[in-house]
């Protein structure tokens, strides 16, 4: 089911990079329930979450994938929002394979044992500075899960290697101007 749909997904070449667009990151067509319960269950039985206390997911393309881990976890979610609060939130920049900015991070407190849930780890960058600001605050991150690591950009070796985070991922793809390849991962 998700191979298919990111061998179906179209590529956007912007001029400096290229990007998949598809039902689940994208909502282009719009996404299934089926999809959704797809992968947050698969997610889910994937990664221990025993002794995790929240979901973390960045805002926008994570946050329906980590909202239904979250369901399905019984575990409380926290979101890096994009936008500046006028309340206490951590504070953290990222750049990533195509952004640069600041996020702000709501909802994790000192002992927190932290999942960060994505939709895509490219680079790793987003991921990384999920990371820093769980770690500024007193708390760690046990586990990142993400549905589709793009090989070859780096963002696996970032987290385990330099962070000591474990990765999981449930398929692994290459985009390249014809389309996504998919080199492996569930069906
Ligand atoms: O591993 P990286 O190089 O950091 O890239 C992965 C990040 O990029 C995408 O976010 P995007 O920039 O589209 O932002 P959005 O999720 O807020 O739309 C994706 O949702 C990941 O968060
Ligand atoms: N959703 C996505 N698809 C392909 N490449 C990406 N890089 C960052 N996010 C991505």
């Amino acid at each position: 089911m998700l191979r298919d749909v990111y061998r179906k997904a179209g590529v956007l070449d912007t001029g400096s990079y290229l990007t998949t667009v598809n039902e689940l990151c994208d909502q282009l067509p719009a996404l299934r329930p089926e999809l959704l319960w797809y992968v947050a269950s698969h997610l889910r039985a994937r990664v221990d979450l025993n002794s995790i206390s929240k979901i973390l997911v960045e805002e926008d393309k994570g946050a329906p994938i980590g909202t239904a881990v979250s369901l399905l976890s019984g575990l409380p979610l926290a979101m890096a929002r994009h936008y500046t609060y006028a309340f206490p939130s951590l504070r953290v920049d990222f750049s990533s394979e195509y952004d640069r900015s600041t996020l702000h991070v709501n909802g994790i407190v000192a002992g927190d044992r932290v999942c960060i849930v994505d939709d895509t780890l490219s680079t790793g960058g987003t991921v990384a500075a999920l990371v820093r600001a769980v770690r500024a605050e007193g708390a760690t991150v046990e586990h990142v899960a993400v549905v589709v690591e793009k090989a070859g950009n780096g963002g696996r070796e970032l987290l385990e290697d330099e962070l000591g985070v474990a990765v999981h991922s449930l398929l692994s793809i290459k985009v390249v101007p014809d389309g996504v390849h998919v080199l492996e991962g569930i069906a």
